[in-house]
């Protein structure tokens, strides 16, 4: 007797066995989807992560009920990796599948509600929830379990449902169903006895009659020519005869038409790869320092100064993987994978080069996830998520822009930091790994100096250009002689004109957090609020709205105040919508732009605005985050940060470093071909040693003075991290929950947990939360016990009958 360990996409604590029947024994394989049943209804798909003779002592096993490919949908390597990011980051292994496979290869059972007619229309013994679900089916005749939730507004509904199905008002009807299409399109095609010319000829002399289809005959034999295969809708745009015309040579049996399938996403085909510029000595030297480095250790840290080239090392390194025959993974932060760097490597890889990140929709995944596994794509160019796809000769991973935050997962589970896990993954490829970055993370700078990962250092700028000169302004100075107008200096204004009139552009940089717009009662300092979480609302002057921006709840303007009823609100803006504004009034001929997450929603807007700065259609660019991600234009020459103030005064222990990173990249925009750029830093606390360190391009100054203190305080690189954060509508459970968890755990852990506390927002979507941390000494097999011990301590929890709704999300080296 064979059995299956099958991942199934839930939360599960552990996988579940089926028995393989007797037909699968010759075609399963570990990797493939299989559908299983799961309790009584329920039906998922799962992959198989392994063949066995071992029955489980504790349960009768199921069958599995069918194989779903012929293939597996992963190799071994990947339920490898599956498995180390379920241990590492504490979740299920079924989580991890969850966020892997693209939504189409997963199986969805949806579960349909029907209803009975044979109940009648007679609901008077139903109660308050039951009565709500019968009139709703009685009128759109089926629902699914989702929109029962809505319709009761809660989440848990199968007690409901279950008692309607025991009064025989609703009946379950069960559908496994692949979702997946392949995009399909019509291709015309000449009828074969037409091939001959002659016969062609003789057609030609018969349509004297059509003109129109003589055209579409024309138009065929021209793109067949010049491209090969005849798409129905070019072919009607090349000739201009109708769908009618075409049927009309459909119907005499001239041509014919065939549904074929196409590619959605650009990719495969042989483009010969084109280096077409040389590298500088001392990125040549960088570039073998590289190469040693690799000898030695699989992970190698390129730190090299803004503007260096960094890129075009990873192209040549790029270059030399591929041409072994190996499969490159090039990751970006999500914001930083812009139209710009997608079309400075097609110029060099052509189409061997696919592109994957979170706005792709789901067909395109599941192309993409084809293209790996049959290794037609050599280099992908994708966001922390591309880990997850199924490469099979992997040689080289470059993690550009390694310092960034984002390149860990927030929500949902795996909540995995795309370096440890790239690093991880490689491991398993035995392939490389590159990070790079003008300013690393101190954990990486740490692990390099300590001979854990290579180092190899680039500090000139490509092309002999200098490092922009950074001047600080001095506001406090500038507002007691009342010259601030606004939010500028007169220092900047007057950088600013001068920096037009010579045909350059700028850039102003503002931090995002802490300085949205919100509104405020004059009267008693009266601020609205969210309903659902304990933040202030933002205040949006486009749309004329105020948004949570923890849950999206819009709220429409408000005119009185809550508190005192008075009509005294005014709107505190320090954003940058209020910045544009405010330049539009100060420099009212120039052609300014804004940049953050409202004005670019879609991924258009983004690649449009960096075109209009390429092409020098816009003079002022105002942008948070976003303007600093590895972005390069030529013709910036200014660099404004309009408060440093706002980045150094956030209660993290990380605020420090992410300061002088956020500084020293943004002023990296300014001079990168043209002559040396200039930086301006507004700021109140003038003397604090980060902007000192700023001012002198001294990443290692910062990372000295910033790892002694790390040490001093026992956090990152001397300690991990590792967040516990408990969730429940009621305050009073998720306030005990956390106070008998810490009881529990503080006996082993001591005084290397600090909480349980409720976070600076103690509720998000209406959950109150409570949160603790737990430090832990680098030492694996600590690690590892005390994982196990939480795993083991919040079962424990959970069974306790008051806490059993309360979620807990453990969170590992958060960030
Ligand atoms: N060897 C080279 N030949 C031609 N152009 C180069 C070369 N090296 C760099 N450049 C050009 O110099 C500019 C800066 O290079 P690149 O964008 O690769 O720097 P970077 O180190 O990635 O910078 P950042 O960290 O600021 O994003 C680019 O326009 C790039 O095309
Ligand atoms: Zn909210």
């Amino acid at each position: 007797m064979k059995f299956a360990d099958v991942i199934l996409p839930l939360a599960l604590p552990k996988n579940y066995t089926y028995a393989v029947p007797d037909h699968m024994l010759d075609t399963l394989k570990v990797g493939s989807r299989v559908a299983v049943q799961l309790g009584r209804q329920k039906k998922y798909a799962g992959v198989v992560k392994a063949i066995h003779e071992l029955a489980p002592p504790d349960y009768k096993t199921k069958p599995l009920l069918d194989l779903l490919d012929k293939d597996p949908v992963v190799y071994p390597t990947q339920l490898s990796f599956w498995e180390w990011l379920a241990a590492y980051y504490m979740c299920s292994e079924g989580e991890v599948l969850n966020a892997a496979l693209p939504a189409h290869l997963k199986l969805s059972s949806e579960t349909v509600l029907l209803f009975n007619e044979a109940y009648g229309d007679d609901f008077t013994d139903l109660d308050d929830d039951e009565y709500l679900i019968a009139e709703a089916l009685h009128i759109r005749k089926e629902l699914r379990i989702e929109e029962v939730q809505l319709i009761l507004d809660k989440l848990e509904v199968l007690s409901v449902i279950k008692k309607l199905i025991e009064k025989q008002v609703l009946l379950i009807y069960e559908e496994l169903k692949e979702v997946y299409k392949e995009k399909k399109e019509n291709y015309v095609q000449l009828h074969a006895r037409y091939e001959a010319e002659e016969e062609l000829a003789n057609l030609f002399n018969t349509m004297g009659k059509a003109p129109k289809q003589m055209e579409l005959l024309l138009a065929y034999l021209h793109l067949v020519k010049t491209q090969g295969s005849v798409l129905q809708s070019e072919l009607l745009k090349k000739s201009g005869a109708s769908a009618a015309q075409l049927k009309g040579l459909v119907d005499k049996e001239i041509v014919w038409i065939e549904k074929r399938v196409v590619d959605r996403v650009p990719g495969g085909g042989k483009v010969d790869v084109q280096i077409d510029f040389t590298l500088s000595p001392a990125q040549d030297k960088a570039l073998q320092d590289i190469r040693s480095s690799f000898e030695q250790k699989p992970v190698t840290l390129l730190h090299g100064v803004t503007s260096s080239g960094k890129t075009q090392l990873y192209i040549k390194l790029i270059e030399e993987y591929i041409a072994n025959g190996k499969q490159v993974l090039y990751l970006l932060p999500e914001i930083a994978l812009t139209a710009q760097i997608v079309r400075r490597l097609q110029k060099h890889f052509g189409n061997k080069i696919g592109i994957y990140h979170s706005r792709f929709n789901n067909n395109e995944r599941v192309e993409i996830w084809h293209k790996v596994k049959s290794g037609e794509l050599s280099i992908l160019l994708g966001a922390r998520s591309s880990l997850l796809l199924p490469f099979h000769d992997l040689g080289l991973i470059i993690l550009d822009e390694e310092h960034d935050p984002s390149y860990k997962q927030q929500d949902p589970a795996p909540r995995y930091h795309a370096r440890d896990a790239a690093i991880y993954y490689a491991g398993l490829f035995k392939a490389k790994v590159l990070l790079g970055s003008a300013t690393p993370s101190l954990e990486s700078y740490f692990n390099a100096t300590q001979g854990k990962y290579g180092l190899v250092e680039l500090s000139e700028r490509f092309g002999g250009l200098e490092m922009p000169e950074i001047e600080i302004v001095d506001v406090k100075k500038v507002q007691a002689e009342k010259q601030m107008q606004e939010n500028f200096s007169p220092q900047l204004i007057q950088a600013v004109h001068s920096t037009i009139a010579q045909g350059k552009q700028v850039i102003l940089f503002q931090n995002r957090r802490g300085y949205a717009p919100f509104m405020m009662c004059t009267t008693c300092g009266w601020i609205p609020t969210c309903k659902n979480c304990d933040v202030s609302l933002t205040y949006h002057r486009h749309q004329d709205q105020l948004t949570c921006h923890y849950c999206g709840t819009r709220y429409p303007y408000v005119h009185t105040c809550a508190a005192c009823g008075s009509q005294s609100l005014v709107t505190k803006s320090f954003g940058t919508e209020k910045i544009e504004t405010d330049l539009q009034e100060l420099f009212p001929k120039a052609r300014i732009a804004r940049m953050d997450m409202d004005a670019v929603r879609n991924k258009d807007s983004h690649n449009k605005m960096i075109q209009l700065l390429e092409n020098q259609e816009i003079d002022i660019l105002v942008g948070t985050q976003m303007v600093v991600k590895g972005l390069d234009f030529e013709n910036v020459s200014l660099v404004g940060i309009l408060s440093a103030d706002n980045l150094l005064g956030f209660p993290d222990f990380r605020v420090n470093e992410r300061a002088f990173q956020l500084m020293e990249q943004v002023s990296g925009r300014a001079g990168r071909k043209h002559g040396k750029g200039k930086v301006l830093i507004q700021a109140y606390r003038t003397q604090h040693p980060i902007l000192h360190y700023v001012t002198i391009h001294d990443y290692k100054a910062m990372y000295a003075a910033e790892i002694a203190e790390r040490q001093n305080f026992g956090y990152p690189p001397f300690f991990r991290l590792l967040k516990l954060t408990l969730k429940h509508k009621d305050q009073k459970v998720v306030e005990q929950a956390a106070m008998v968890l810490a009881n529990w755990l503080r006996p082993h852990i001591g005084p290397h947990l600090v909480g349980p506390a409720a976070p600076l927002v103690g509720r998000v979507r209406n959950y109150y939360l409570q949160e603790m941390m737990i430090k832990l000494p680098r030492d694996t097999k600590v690690i590892a016990q005390t994982k196990q011990l939480l795993r083991e301590t919040f079962i424990k929890l959970l069974a306790e009958k008051q806490f059993r709704s309360v979620f807990i999300v453990p969170d590992v080296d958060y960030v």
